[in-house]
């Protein structure tokens, strides 16, 4: 088996329910794409985005989960609760997660076993920062959340990998194509070396991707899909990344 290909869109906290308006063509490209094509929307959109893409081939994602399957843990969502919303996947250990709410490596690994204790797939999510780039310690970096973050109970069917530099989020810069290579490239050899199916587990590749650079992008080595942030809120944006996907 090959990696699953897979666009998604992370819409972190932004949207409302006008903006679901957005679905009916992302769902339509969606549909008969080679690729999986998955939207995150904050928590509150989720049952009215189910309602909304009915049967369609869309898939719907959360964008963090607590380690815990229930109990006194006020503001947070267990992953059986996105399950049962009717969520495939989370995205976990985002940067912005990281850095807002301190979420280490070991607190992304805890909440990636209870996202599969839930039937999820973990979106695990790594990257350097600007300061440990410049210090040329990008592989270090990746090295240690990998070891740290992917549980051992990791396979192809529940884990995806997003190599998302932290510098590139939300910036308009992008690492050198080379750069991205470089790092998936340490991705795969991690996960095979670890996996029995580390080979087919997807990578994606995240941080300012847009039409113009997808393709480039999806060119690369190892990289199979994209975890887009701004460019996966509106349909005219993200229905050409899906297509240079699906293409790729
Ligand atoms: O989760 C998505 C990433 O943080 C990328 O965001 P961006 O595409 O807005 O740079």
């Amino acid at each position: 088996m090959a990696p699953r290909k897979l666009a998604a869109g992370n819409w972190k906290m932004n949207g409302d329910l006008a903006a679901l308006d957005q679905l009916d063509d992302m769902a339509a490209a969606a549909e008969g794409a080679t690729c999986d094509v998955l939207i995150c929307p904050p928590a509150l959109l989720i049952h009215p985005m189910m309602a909304r893409i009915g049967a369609s081939d869309l898939l719907v994602g959360g964008q963090d989960c607590h380690h815990a399957d229930k109990g006194a843990h006020t503001g947070d969502i267990a992953a059986l609760q996105l399950r049962d919303a009717g969520a495939t996947h989370v995205i976990l250990g985002h940067s912005e997660r990281r850095a807002d709410h301190g979420e280490t490596d070991a607190m992304v690994r805890a909440k990636a076993q209870a996202a599969h204790a839930a039937g999820l797939t973990a979106i695990i999510c790594v990257g350097e920062t600007e300061a440990e780039r410049d210090a040329d310690r990008t592989l270090d970096v990746i090295a240690t959340q990998l070891a740290g973050s992917v549980p051992d109970g990791a396979n192809a069917r529940n884990t995806v990998l997003a190599y998302e530099p932290v510098w590139a989020i939300g910036t308009g810069r992008t690492p050198t194509l080379d750069q991205i290579a470089q790092v998936h490239a340490l991705m795969r050899d991690h996960l095979s070396a670890r996996l029995s199916d580390g080979a087919d587990v997807a990578l994606l590749y995240g941080g300012s991707v847009k039409p113009a650079n997808a393709a480039e992008i999806f060119a690369i080595a190892h990289v199979n899909g994209a975890l887009v942030g701004g460019a996966s809120l509106k349909a005219a944006d993200f229905v050409p990344i899906i297509t240079a996907l699906d293409a790729a």
